[in-house]
């Protein structure tokens, strides 16, 4: 899959909320919860929607407080599916 152009991704930010650009090449947002344990069971949540399109995000538990990074490694940068899975993510949370 192609890497999106910088106006690109720009447009895909402006659909999502709360997801910022890190380093060029990284979406990154910080999901909040108020058990530990919902926290663990969104992990659970978009491990499957990753596996299932076999796109995987890197993700950090600080107790109450999910960070999820989203880059594609063959593109050396963001694809058309960060910005999906970023989408799935979000409507996994609500
Ligand atoms: C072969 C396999 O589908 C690829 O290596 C996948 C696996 N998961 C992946 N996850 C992410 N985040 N980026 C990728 O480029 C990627 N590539």
């Amino acid at each position: 899959m192609d890497r999106l152009s910088d106006c690109e991704i720009t447009k895909r930010l402006e659909n999502l909320q709360g997801w910022s650009l890190q380093d060029e090449k990284w979406i990154v947002k910080k999901y909040r919860f108020k058990e530990y344990l919902d926290g663990i069971e969104f992990v659970r949540n978009i491990a499957h929607i990753s596996e299932d399109i076999q796109h995987h995000p890197m993700i950090s538990i600080d107790y109450k407080l999910v960070t999820v990074k989203l880059s594609s490694w063959q593109a050396k940068g963001l694809t058309e599916l960060d910005f999906k899975l970023a989408a799935d993510y979000d409507r996994s949370y609500e």
